[in-house]
């Protein structure tokens, strides 16, 4: 027998070929004749097949096996599970959590119609994080029954911790088991470039689902808690550039410089100088700096790394975490190229000398003291991070603060922040436009409109010199630099419909605002007592 065995195949018992064998329905060991006489048989070490055949034996078990392989890959039903990954031959991946790619491949196998079909069991989530998954996916079904009593969005996932699903992609059979902290995909084949395919193609569809939208990564613990990652994602609406709200040609000087930086990467190259650039946005709280960054990353298809310096720590999967000073470089470093950094209150981010601060308590009372926030970042170890050689190219690092007088001269020399922005109070110029953007009118184009702020757009709209008149009325009522955009925003809020309204009533609301201050002052200078202030 031996001298006229001519080839002999063995694959291990759970590959995908073993499993097209056995969906003939064969009985192993068999004998069967197919160009050759050919014996299949199963022991501990997988299936062997041997065939005898005169002359054309190789070619015989090659044409079995890619009847097998074609047999296997246009089948309908799903092959037997696998259920020990470490003894399977066929390529496998594990995304944990923490890591970036997971989010693609998340929102990936959400967006798989056949998962979708495939489950009648749903995870109902109500956190933005996992209807941003959704959005990416779009295949997030939206139950409005839900929303309506609670006022929440809430989304129906059908990829539950726990859950096994298994797919056709392309011509690959999948995998995908979701885990607590994992994703385990197996693709059912040995040749791994298929599963980088796969991996790209989820990235490639996340990016493409995310246009309409700014990615806000935020620092997450690794599993093992002694790193951070840039893990959580938070998927927000762009925000048009149109509708930030600046006087002076701020907003059009930030974008040209934003835009000249990272359009000269040789020159940086050439002069040998690191790649990035650092901004700091100073001013009132509610003036727009925040809102600055985020139409800024939507302007220009930019991803926000979010940092928040100010928190001493917390939990992430039972796994407690603070930045300090080696976790802060690390983050540093591994932004994506081309991307922003956001440090927001940044003058809450170390100790400074000062250890308390005033605030003010509502109503009339007197300011109390409460001790600044503290994180376990350095001034040094921030200076390190902001100063590293190994920062991604094309990197913005944006701090925002209230407080620009706290900040270590360090922090905020050229190098590390370059541009420093001051957002005032609101001015004339910036009243008007706040008024036109809450009422466009006829002729103005809903593209640019911001949708998320108000209904305003459901109104019938008024004929251009109707609005810019309004507007001028509207901006001579309110003393420039007495109230933040914000501050205005809110009070137009009360008159999404109504842009005459919110003309007719400004003065009365200018006036009790005023009045409101100045009790707020009269208390901060004690002039009020505390019984003053416990009667109001
Ligand atoms: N200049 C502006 N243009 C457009 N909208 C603005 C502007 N300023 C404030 N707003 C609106 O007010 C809200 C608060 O603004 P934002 O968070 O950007 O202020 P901020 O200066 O970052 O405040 P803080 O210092 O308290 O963080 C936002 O929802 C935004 O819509």
């Amino acid at each position: 027998m031996a001298d006229r065995l001519i080839a002999a195949v063995a694959v291990r018992n759970n590959d995908g070929y073993l499993d097209a064998v056995y969906n003939f329905e064969w009985a192993l060991p068999v004998l069967f004749w197919r160009r050759g006489w050919i014996a299949a048989y199963l022991d501990e070490s997988g299936l062997t097949l041997r065939v005898w055949s005169f002359g054309r034996g190789a070619q015989a078990l090659q044409d079995l096996i890619q009847d097998a392989r074609d047999f296997y890959q246009s089948r309908t039903e799903p092959p037997a599970l696998v259920v020990d990954e470490s003894a399977s031959p066929l390529v496998t991946a594990v995304f944990e959590t923490g890591d970036m790619s997971t989010s693609w491949i998340f929102a990936y196998l959400q967006s798989q119609p056949s998962i979708m079909l495939e489950t009648s069991r749903f995870c109902v989530s109500t956190r933005q994080f996992d209807s941003g998954w959704a959005a990416a996916g779009r295949k997030a079904t939206r139950s409005s029954t839900v929303t309506s009593t609670e006022q929440l969005e809430v989304y129906s996932l059908p990829l539950r911790t726990g859950s096994t699903h298994r797919f056709r992609w392309r011509d690959y059979w999948v995998q995908a088991s979701i885990a607590p902290l994992k994703i385990t995909v197996i693709i059912h084949t040995t040749d791994k470039s298929i599963m980088f395919s796969f991996i790209e193609a989820a990235r490639a569809k996340y990016i493409e689902a995310a246009t309409a939208y700014v990615n806000v990564y935020l620092a997450q613990a690794s599993l093992t808690g002694d790193s951070m990652l840039w893990g959580r994602v938070v998927i927000k609406r762009q925000r048009p550039w149109t509708t930030l709200v600046l006087p002076n040609g701020i907003k059009e000087n930030l974008l040209a410089d934003v835009k000249e930086f990272l359009d000269s990467e040789d020159w940086y190259q050439n002069a040998d100088v690191p790649h990035r650039r650092g901004y700091l946005l100073y001013g009132q709280p509610g003036t727009g700096k925040s809102t600055t960054v985020h139409a800024l990353a939507a302007e220009l298809g930019m991803q926000i790394f979010f940092l928040s310096l100010a928190t001493p720590g917390q939990a992430i999967h039972f796994v407690p975490f603070s930045i300090d000073d080696n976790t802060l470089g690390d983050l540093f470093d591994s932004v994506i190229p081309h991307s922003i950094i956001l440090i927001e209150d940044i003058d809450c981010a170390f100790p400074s000398r000062q250890t308390h601060v005033e605030v003010p308590v509502q109503g009339l009372g007197r300011p109390k003291e409460m001790p600044l926030p503290r994180s376990a970042v350095t001034l040094a170890g921030l200076l390190n991070a902001m100063d590293s050689v190994t920062s991604q190219e094309g990197r913005l690092l944006i701090c925002t603060t209230n407080h620009i007088e706290r900040l270590d001269p360090a922090l905020i020399r050229p190098g590390r922040i370059d541009v420093k922005i001051r957002y005032s109070l609101a001015t004339t110029e910036q009243l008007k436009d706040a008024f036109h953007r809450f009422y466009p009118c006829s002729s103005d184009s809903l593209a640019g409109a911001d949708k998320s702020t108000s209904g305003a757009h459901t109104q019938p709209k008024l004929a251009r010199s109707e609005v810019e008149h309004l507007a001028l009325e509207f901006a001579a009522a309110i003393p420039q630099d007495m109230f933040s955009v914000a501050q205005i925003q809110g009070y137009l809020l009360g008159y999404k419909k109504d842009p005459f309204g919110a003309v007719a009533n400004v003065s009365a609301w200018v006036e009790a605002q005023r009045f409101g201050e100045e009790v707020r002052r009269f208390g901060k200078q004690g002039l009020l007592t505390p019984e003053d202030s416990e009667s109001d």
